[in-house]
């Protein structure tokens, strides 16, 4: 089965390069149907938590699949993205961590420092990533669901 994404880009004029090139990235990616920007446009500034929830917000609608976001760190991408319910959004800088991200985790979003680790690094783990995808039936849906169920006992 050939599975295709839609996925989100975004970042702050700090992640600006990074997001740029990995946009180019998976436009080219076979296994990517749909790339939306999300901004910052070049020269642009803008807060990253105004990026970062416009892209969870789209990923917790279904508008996207996935969604990468780049600031300077990679933090304040990831805590603004996990503020929208259901949403699941980590930091990545290591191929383990990128692929425990989907298969343990079920993050519908990583996000990158552009001051923290280098470009091809980078743009090696969103290739990797989009070959990986959560398994519902695996031991960590449960894990995961305790999340949700929290969520959920919220009403958020
Ligand atoms: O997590 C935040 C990002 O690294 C951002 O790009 C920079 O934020 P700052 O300007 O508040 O350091």
């Amino acid at each position: 089965m050939t599975i295709t994404w839609r996925v989100a880009v975004g970042s702050d004029e700090a992640g600006y390069e990074y997001k740029e090139a990995i946009r180019q990235d998976l436009e080219k990616d076979p296994r990517v149907e749909l790339v939306r920007d999300f901004g910052v446009k070049a020269g642009e500034v803008v807060a990253y938590p105004e990026v970062g929830l416009a892209v969870a917000e789209a990923v917790a609608r279904g508008e996207v699949d996935r969604g990468v976001l780049v600031c300077g760190t990679g933090i304040g991408m990831a805590i603004s993205a996990n503020k929208v319910p259901g949403v699941r959004a980590t930091t990545i800088q290591d191929s383990y961590s990128c692929e425990r991200s989907v298969l343990s985790n079920n993050c519908q979003i990583i996000t990158f420092g552009q001051r923290v680790i280098g470009l091809e690094l980078a743009r090696r783990l969103v290739h990797e990533w989009l070959g990986y995808v959560f398994d519902p039936s695996s031991p960590s849906q449960a894990k995961v669901g305790v999340i949700t169920a929290y969520e959920q006992r919220r009403g958020t």
